[in-house]
């Protein structure tokens, strides 16, 4: 039976997947694969099914949001998918951190709301270990400048007080904010499979967000080059998890 968001069924889905949000990005990723095909592409859902270095690697776009990343997540599990890395980008929280600088998260703060309606804030949003190691070992074989720790995952930009939250979580020493990590963190634990994500640096600390973005959409050469090292450590990394 096909999914019916993601339109796919268990044969096209491979235990290794890949979650951008970004469905563009899924044909970045494209690139770097030995072979691949296009499986489906409905509404922000774009797979492909492809391998790299010789293991079966499926790439699906989660979208925007908390929302949609469930919706992606609940439906490549009932694919069979076991092994999830996001590849996503963040806004950084930190001085230090350079635009195209790999943040390989921990956990997340839970400040979004589809995990919620799944399990109490009181519940962790944590990396699964084994994925964890490895990122962390790939990166640093791969000499990609990156850090590692906790993120902010949120469910909207434009908030009045904006400024203030990110001054506040900047104090308690997170590395930065996307919008999908909490989530696919929390629901791959309820749901029993193994959850990363590494995230691409594109707003400096306390510069405007739209700026920063805008520069990663019109191909800023550090934005761009972050996203092409996060592809890659997803990719060896999952290499590495297979020969497990
Ligand atoms: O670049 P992606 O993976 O979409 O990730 C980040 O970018 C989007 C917002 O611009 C949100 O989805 C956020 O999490
Ligand atoms: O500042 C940013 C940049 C990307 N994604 C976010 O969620 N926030």
């Amino acid at each position: 039976m096909k999914q019916p968001h993601i339109q796919c069924t268990k044969d096209d889905i491979s235990k290794m997947v890949i979650l951008p949000g970004d469905p563009a990005r899924v044909d970045r990723v494209a690139k770097h694969l030995d072979e691949y095909e296009e499986i489906a592409y409905n509404r922000e859902f774009k797979t492909i099914k492809g391998k790299y270095k010789g293991i079966d690697v499926t790439v699906t776009s989660t979208g925007i949001g908390g929302a949609s990343a469930c919706i992606a997540l609940e439906e490549l599990v009932a694919c069979g998918a076991e092994y999830f890395i996001r590849i996503g980008s963040l806004g950084a929280y930190q001085e230090e951190i350079k635009i195209g600088d790999l943040i390989i998260a921990e956990g997340a703060v839970r400040e979004d709301g589809a995990s919620k309606m799944y399990i109490g804030e009181n519940y962790p949003a944590v990396a699964n270990s084994e994925v964890l190691e490895v990122l962390k070992k790939k990166a640093k074989e791969l000499e990609y400048a990156h850090y590692t720790g906790l993120v902010r995952s949120h469910d909207s930009f434009y908030i009045d007080n904006e400024d203030d939250v990110v001054r506040y979580w900047n104090k308690k020493g997170l590395l930065g904010a996307d919008m999908e990590t909490a989530t696919v963190m929390t629901l791959g634990r309820l749901r029993n499979v193994k959850v990363g994500s590494i995230l691409n640096n594109v707003v400096v600390y306390e510069s405007d967000v739209r700026d920063g973005i805008n520069d990663y959409v019109d191909n800023g050469k550090m934005a761009e080059e972050g996203e092409r090292r996060e592809i890659i450590l997803a990719l060896e990394a999952l290499c590495e998890l297979s020969k497990k």
